[in-house]
């Protein structure tokens, strides 16, 4: 069976912004996360990602440039001897009621569909309460990281059982470890 894990982006891969990542040059990873994707992918774990990105709706940016993105962590990645698995996003505003916008978990559906797992205790890892609450909804399981909003997140009412982590690097060295 695959062994999967589903990361959030923007925030637990990358920096975040209040005035969201825009452009390439806005995506800069964080301090570990390319070498930990890389690292959980080369100890056979399949790394899926599922984003909200608004932007898109909000004309902040199109398809074109968020797909510059995806590249540009998939070549890194790469670069590092591993490999990113099904990117998923939502391209949708917060007022159009679509099924894919976490904290509905319309994304990890397709995700798990994707691979033929089902997502019952797959690790969803997230900075977004929004992002906890998905994975709860799916009984999947909520992993905070205290990167991008995370620490503001530590501080709201928590699903119960979220794990809590430093970073992707602390999640990755659990996961292969352990
Ligand atoms: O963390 P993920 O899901 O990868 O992506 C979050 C981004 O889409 C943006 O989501 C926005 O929320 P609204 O979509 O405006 O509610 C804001 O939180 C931005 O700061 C953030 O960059
Ligand atoms: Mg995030
Ligand atoms: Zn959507």
């Amino acid at each position: 069976m695959v062994k999967l894990l589903i990361l959030d982006r923007d925030g637990v891969i990358n920096y975040d912004s209040d005035a969201y990542i825009k452009s390439v040059a806005e995506w800069v990873p964080l301090p570990g996360s390319i070498e930990a994707i890389a690292q959980l992918s080369k100890a056979g774990w399949t790394v899926a990602i599922a984003t909200n990105q608004s932007g898109i709706a909000r004309g902040y940016y199109d398809i074109a440039t968020l797909d510059a993105m995806h590249t540009r962590l998939r070549t890194l990645v790469a670069e590092q001897g591993g490999e990113v698995g099904l990117v998923v996003y939502c391209p949708h505003g917060p007022d159009e009621g679509c099924d894919c916008r976490k904290p509905k978990p319309g994304m990890l559906k397709t995700i798990a569909e994707h691979y033929k797992v089902p997502l019952a205790g797959i690790w969803f890892v997230g900075d977004s309460l929004g992002d906890l609450e998905a994975a709860k909804a799916v009984d999947s399981q909520p992993v905070l990281v205290k990167t991008g909003k995370g620490e503001k997140t530590q501080a709201k009412n928590l699903p119960v059982g979220t794990l809590i982590f430093d970073d992707l690097a602390a999640v990755a060295a659990e996961l292969i470890n352990n």
